[in-house]
């Protein structure tokens, strides 16, 4: 850790703020997070630390933590402790698999979350719309960038595709990751003082992206193994880099599981519940109902299939994580219903 902390230093690290804390704490941002402890960065270097006890009671929801991209006060010592986190001003997070209900945070104080899916194999639309679903509760803007452009001589047919698919305005980059000419234009979000947290499934070129941005070998990549598109998991950690444009970018492992938290809008398919109010019948199920306008339109080919099946599947997952949140923040105020949570949307009620 540096003696005398300076607000240029932190503007380094992407801080916005602009009262350095007294009582001989200082600030630092959360760059990794192992078993063992945490990374910071002060502006000036890397070091280890450890959160003070408090945050590892029992039963403190696990959001609440230090995550990567957090701004924490640190007790200088050896080691330095995280006293508290700063007021993050994004959030991106997921849902644990699983039963219970449980939030993760993928990232904080991001500006912009990029969607990286290579036009390979890996290329999903239906998973990129669930990436941007949750990027959407964040409060950072969603950037999709479709990597391996130099792999397929037809991508220009799948990138129109997502482009019909995707709310106008969503903006999709197609690179080569190992060509900085083909990925210059995504400089345009990793400014002096911005964030951005990559994210993608394994193999589909964080590190490779990262490298290029970083104009060095910085991870290492791993070869894909090619009848699948797989990668090997190579990023083992989160890390947050200083590239050399002056913005810093968080890389993230390939996730394999991206559960909805139930905060989600699902803005996205805004054109389909707006179908769906046309529907004759208030409770229309969308099925065999007569004067159904999801059925027409999916019939008329103005709505596609997939994009239905992806609606409804992100809808219904959306609400059981709601109820599951309801219920647990219900034990949490001892039986107290909350009002937080907005009701289903896909089946607003008409007068
Ligand atoms: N031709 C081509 N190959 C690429 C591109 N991007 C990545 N690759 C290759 O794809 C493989 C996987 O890339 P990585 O960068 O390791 O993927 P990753 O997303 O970091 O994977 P994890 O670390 O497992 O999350 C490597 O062999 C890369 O060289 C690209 O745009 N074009
Ligand atoms: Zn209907």
């Amino acid at each position: 850790m540096s003696d005398a902390q300076t607000i240029e230093q932190l503007r380094r690290i992407g801080w916005r703020g602009d009262v350095l804390p007294g009582d001989g704490r200082q600030l630092a941002r959360v760059v990794a997070q192992h078993r063992a402890g945490y990374e910071l960065h002060d502006g000036s270097q890397t070091f280890g630390a450890q959160p003070a006890g408090h945050f590892l009671k029992r039963g403190l929801d696990p959001a609440e933590r230090p995550a990567v991209g957090d701004f924490v006060e640190i007790e200088p010592g050896k080691p330095p402790h995280i006293l508290t986190v700063l007021p993050r001003r994004t959030v991106l997070s997921r849902a644990a698999a699983g039963e219970r209900y449980e939030r993760q945070v993928i990232a904080t104080n991001i500006d912009y979350v990029l969607v990286l899916t290579g036009l390979d194999g890996d290329f999903n639309p239906a998973r990129i719309e669930r990436y941007l679903s949750l990027t959407e509760g964040s409060g950072a803007q969603p950037v999709v960038i479709l990597s391996k452009l130099d792999q397929r001589s037809d991508a220009e047919a799948s990138i129109a595709e997502l482009r019909a698919r995707l709310p106008a305005g969503t903006p999709i980059h197609p690179i080569n990751g190992k060509d900085p000419a083909t990925t210059a234009p995504l400089l345009a979000y990793l400014k002096p003082g911005d964030s951005a947290v990559l994210v993608g499934s394994s193999g589909a070129g964080k590190s490779t992206l990262t490298n290029t941005l970083m104009g060095i070998e910085r991870m290492a990549t791993g070869a894909v193994r090619d009848h699948d598109s797989r990668g090997r998991h190579t990023t083992t950690y989160r890390a947050l880099l200083q590239l050399p444009s002056g913005g810093c970018l968080i890389d993230t492992p390939g996730m394999r599981e991206l559960k909805l938290t139930g905060e989600e809008h699902l803005d996205l398919f805004a054109d389909i519940e707006a179908i769906a109010e046309d529907c004759r019948f208030a409770d229309c199920g969308h099925g065999s109902e007569p004067g159904c306008a999801v059925q027409q339109a999916l019939h008329d080919g103005e709505l596609s299939a997939e994009r239905w099946r992806n609606y409804l599947k992100l809808r219904d997952e959306r609400e059981e994580q709601a109820t599951m949140l309801e219920s647990r923040l219900r034990r949490q105020r001892g039986g107290r219903p909350t009002g937080k949570l907005h009701g289903p949307r896909g089946q607003r009620e008409k007068e």
